[in-house]
This record gives C-alpha cells, sequence and structure tokens, in this order.
C-alpha cells in the first residue's frame, strides 16, 4: 500500500522538479513497505544525504496529503530493495514536522551507516568463461579506429589510455546546466575510494561530458602519476573484444581491464544490442567495483532510455551516481568563450562573446568551432574582433541559425508542439489550450530572433506590442514556477536550435 503511495507521490514530484532533479535524485531511489513503514533505498551516501537535504520535507509532506494525514513513516537508507539485509539499520527520519534530516534520536550510533552499502557483485574477476551470447552483427562490423598501442596492454588491444590533458577541471566553465556534474566528477576526482561508483554522466552532444570525465582522470593521475588510467570510447570495447575472441586472446582482454585504477568509457550508448560486448562489459564493470576501481561512464541518454541495451546494466549503473549535463544557459555560453579566448590568448570583447553566445545555442563544441573561426578570420585579415568581423566569418552559420528561427518556423514548431493549428496562434481566441502556446511562441520570438516587439505582434495576427511584452514576462515567470512549461520550453528551445 505504501507503495503504491509512493507511485503517486512520485507523479507529484515528476511535475515539480525539473526533470534533470529529478531524474537525479529521485528516480534511483527504491521502495518498499508496508502499511506502516514506506523504505526510500538510496543507491550511495550522497544521494541519500541530498535526499534527506532536500526532498525529504517535501516527500513527508506530499504522503501526508495524498494519505490524509496516515502516511506511513519514511526510512531512508542505502543499498537496494534486493541488498536490504545488508544494511544494518535505517537512517530513520522523523515524520514531519520534526525536521526531516533529523536521525531518530533511539538510533544507536554505531548503527549507521557509514559507508555506501553495495550488493556484491556475483562474478570474481577471474570466474568468467568466454561462452556467452553469440556476437551480433553490428559488433563483428564495428571498424578499428586507428590508435596507437598502449605499451602495458597486450598487443592485441589496441586502445591507448591517453587522456586530453587540456580538459581539466580548471577549464571546465562552471554554469547552472552543468553545476551537479561537475560537482560529482570532483567528488569523484578527490575521493575516488568513497566517491560514486559508477559515475554516470549523460546528454546531448557536445555538452561537456567528455571533459568532465578526462578532468577526473587527469586529477587521478596529478595524485598517482603511476595510477592505470584508461580511456576509451564503447566502440573500441567492443573492437578490442572482438579481436580477442578472434585471437583467442580473451583471458588477455579481460586480465588487462580488469587491472585498470579506472575505466572511463564514453557513449556506452554504443553497446545497445552488442549482446555480446554488453556480457564481457558486465563482468569486466562487476569485477572492477567489486575491486574498488573507479568505472566512469557517458552516454547521450539516461541509461533507463537506453533501447537495446540489457536490464541488468541498466540497473548496474544506478548503483553509483547518474548526473545529467544540459545545455549551457547564456551566461555560460559566454564566460566558455571568454575562458577559451584567454586560453588561446586572444582578446575577445565581452560584447563579441555575447554576440555570438546568443547566436550559438546548441551546445558548447559548435560554440568553440564557431569562436576559431572568428579568431582565424581574425588572424588572417589582421583584424581585431568585432561584431562586424563575427557577422562575416559566420555568415553562413547565422544565415541557417536565422532561417531555422524565423518567426514562421517558430509558430509552426509551436503549434506541432502543442497540437493546435498555426490560425489557432494568430488567432483572437483567449481559451488557455490556445493563449499559453501563443504566450510561449511569442516569447521563443523575442528571445531568439532579432525582431521588435512590435514586429512580433505583427507576426502574431496584428497584436499590440505590449502583449507581446505580457507574454515574454509570463512566460519567464511560469518557466520558475511551472515545471511543465519550463520543460516545453526547454524542448522548443532545443527543436529550434539544434
Ligand atoms: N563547461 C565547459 N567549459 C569549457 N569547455 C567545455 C565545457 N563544456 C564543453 N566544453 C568543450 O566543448 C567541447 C565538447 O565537449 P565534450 O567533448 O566533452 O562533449 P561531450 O558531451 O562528450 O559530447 P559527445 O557526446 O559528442 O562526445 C570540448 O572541447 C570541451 O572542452
Amino acid at each position: 500500500m505504501s507503495v503504491a503511495l509512493w507511485q503517486q507521490c512520485i507523479d507529484f514530484l515528476r511535475d515539480e522538479l525539473p526533470s534533470q532533479q529529478f531524474n537525479t535524485w529521485i528516480r534511483p531511489l527504491q521502495v518498499d513497505g508496508d502499511q506502516t513503514e514506506l523504505r526510500l533505498y538510496a543507491p550511495n551516501r550522497f544521494v541519500l544525504d541530498w535526499v534527506n537535504d532536500k526532498y525529504l520535507n517535501r516527500i513527508q509532506e506530499l504522503l501526508d496529503d495524498l494519505s490524509q494525514g496516515q502516511a506511513p513513516l519514511v526510512s531512508l537508507l542505502i543499498g537496494s530493495r534486493r541488498s536490504a539485509a545488508a544494511v544494518q539499520a535505517p537512517v530513520r527520519t522523523q515524520p514531519a514536522p520534526v525536521p526531516a534530516a533529523t536521525p531518530a534520536p533511539s538510533a544507536p550510533a554505531p548503527e549507521r551507516i557509514a559507508e555506501p552499502v553495495r550488493p556484491r557483485a556475483q562474478v570474481s574477476a577471474q570466474g568468467f568463461e568466454p561462452e556467452g551470447a553469440p556476437l551480433s552483427d553490428a559488433e563483428v562490423a564495428t571498424p578499428l579506429p586507428g590508435q596507437a598501442s598502449d605499451n602495458s596492454a597486450p598487443a592485441l588491444i589496441k586502445h591507448t589510455s591517453y587522456l586530453n590533458r587540456s580538459f581539466t577541471f580548471e577549464n571546465f566553465v562552471e554554469g547552472k546546466s552543468n553545476q551537479l556534474a561537475r560537482a560529482a566528477a570532483w567528488q569523484v576526482a578527490d575521493n575516488p575510494k568513497h566517491g560514486y561508483n559508477p559515475l554516470f554522466l549523460y546528454g546531448g552532444v557536445g555538452l561537456g561530458k567528455t571533459h568532465l570525465m578526462h578532468a577526473v582522470g587527469n586529477h587521478l593521475l596529478k595524485k598517482n602519476p603511476a595510477a592505470k588510467i584508461v580511456y576509451l570510447h564503447s566502440e573500441r570495447f567492443v573492437a578490442d573484444m572482438v579481436k580477442a575472441l578472434q585471437m583467442n586472446a580473451i583471458n588477455d582482454f579481460k586480465r588487462y581491464y580488469r587491472s585498470v585504477d579506472a575505466l572511463l568509457i564514453d557513449d556506452i550508448q554504443f553497446f545497445a544490442k552488442k549482446e555480446r560486448s554488453q556480457e564481457e562489459f558486465f563482468h569486466t564493470f562487476n569485477a572492477l567495483l567489486e575491486g574498488g576501481q573507479q568505472v566512469i561512464l557517458t552516454s547521450d541518454r539516461y541509461p533507463k532510455e537506453i533501447d537495446g541495451l540489457e536490464e541488468r546494466l541498466k540497473s548496474r549503473f544506478g548503483w553509483g551516481l547518474t548526473v545529467a549535463v544540459e545545455p549551457p544557459e547564456l551566461e555560460t555560453r559566454v564566460a566558455i568563450l571568454m575562458k577559451k579566448a584567454e586560453q588561446s590568448r586572444i582578446d575577445l570583447p565581452h560584447d563579441a562573446a555575447f554576440f555570438i553566445a546568443q547566436r550559438i545555442r546548441s551546445n558548447v563544441r559548435e560554440l568553440e568551432g564557431a569562436l576559431k573561426r572568428v579568431i582565424a578570420s581574425a588572424h588572417f585579415m589582421g583584424r581585431d574582433i568585432t561584431i562586424e568581423l563575427i557577422r562575416e566569418s559566420l555568415k553562413d552559420l547565422l544565415a541557417l541559425q536565422d532561417k531555422l528561427v524565423s518567426i514562421d518556423n517558430i509558430q509552426r514548431t509551436v503549434a506541432e508542439y502543442y497540437k493546435i493549428k498555426i490560425a489557432d496562434i494568430l488567432s483572437k481566441r483567449r481559451s488557455r489550450s490556445v493563449a499559453r502556446p501563443r504566450q510561449v511562441a511569442m516569447a521563443l520570438s523575442k528571445e531568439l530572433t532579432n525582431h521588435s516587439l512590435p514586429e512580433i505582434g505583427d507576426a502574431f495576427g496584428g497584436r499590440d506590442h505590449t502583449t507581446v511584452l505580457h507574454a515574454t514576462r509570463k512566460i519567464a515567470e511560469l518557466r520558475e514556477t511551472d515545471a511543465d512549461i519550463r520543460e516545453d520550453y526547454k524542448n522548443l528551445l532545443r527543436t529550434l536550435t539544434t
């Protein structure tokens, strides 16, 4: 019964919280319980502390409301449902109104959990035999990217453990969009034995996941130059494994990967549908976790949403910490440009950085690419970087952007998104189902185009500029208070700018 109540509570939290927060803190919680007690299992102490601190009061409040004051007592534990036996005693919290972060006075100190409790891996480093699932076509067909051999690796393992030395924490610009991911990565880098294992970073292309992963690796190496840090793309892992199987050297392969201090694997969505590789990775992963070696993974989406990935892998990824990296907001884009210019010892005026950041919104890689082009033009023509020079050197890119974000296109995209007609957006109808999307479209037009308020008003069926102003203010306010609008706006921005 309390589990059903939790499901309802989750529905509210999903609506109330930005998706990044929901995915990071609430979604990994597992639950069981009965009429009187609801046990929530956090994958590690970090999540437990955070939930305790930030969300438990609200959770208890919601449960009270949903059960008309008959809410079960909430216990927050470390572990997972199946490993509950391994957990000695919960960090039991008081029901509201007593502050939820306070452990019950009766909980004896020695029983408090000091370290994350993790279910024991089922397979030891030596325990796996190669007869697994047969190779799928995709596994066999995966090309071998040409990289030099790593001296310490068996000859068949072609990857390198090279980390990009410029991907450091110092060079990483922090903003709202990547704050959590950076904090989690820093924890792992600074305190690997007590951090989160695995650390799973996910988000769209070019947003800094690889950068952060390397930053951890670089920091670990700085602290211990003898550490064996292996970074590779998931396709490389697959290719090495295929080769090892072909050469009858799978044991070398296993030994090598299981001997590392930290294994960093990029873009693990490429494991999808490659059953044999997943099998091998699963065992490597277990062995590393069991040995206390650090694993860091990245993917372009939330692990549970990767089609073609085994459930047991998805579930195991949740033992550590899963954090999203979001597209950077305007201020962060400006700061990134200023940082990159500083690294290249280029004098980039703030208004020029602002201009580029305003126009290039999709991701940091694009932003960097645009800056490089501007710098090259400035060098080539022997001119200072001005907005005029930027307009010239990014002419094609900006024209493409303008086409993409014309008011017409915004109206069409918003109409499609909300499943209404463009004619409705232009009409005088005031019903909420039409008025809100219209306001969203107006706010997007203001943010994404250079049209003036009167021009935007004209394009929306001849409305006054004050109506457009009101719409942009209203939507700005709703993006703070209403999770649906916030999500809609974010999705539309992404559709219109990538
Ligand atoms: N916050 C940031 N501060 C400084 N540079 C950044 C930041 N975010 C991204 N970058 C830079 O943007 C580029 C792309 O980042 P990165 O390769 O880490 O993206 P990614 O998320 O791993 O993308 P993909 O999924 O395509 O591999 C890199 O050059 C990186 O240094």
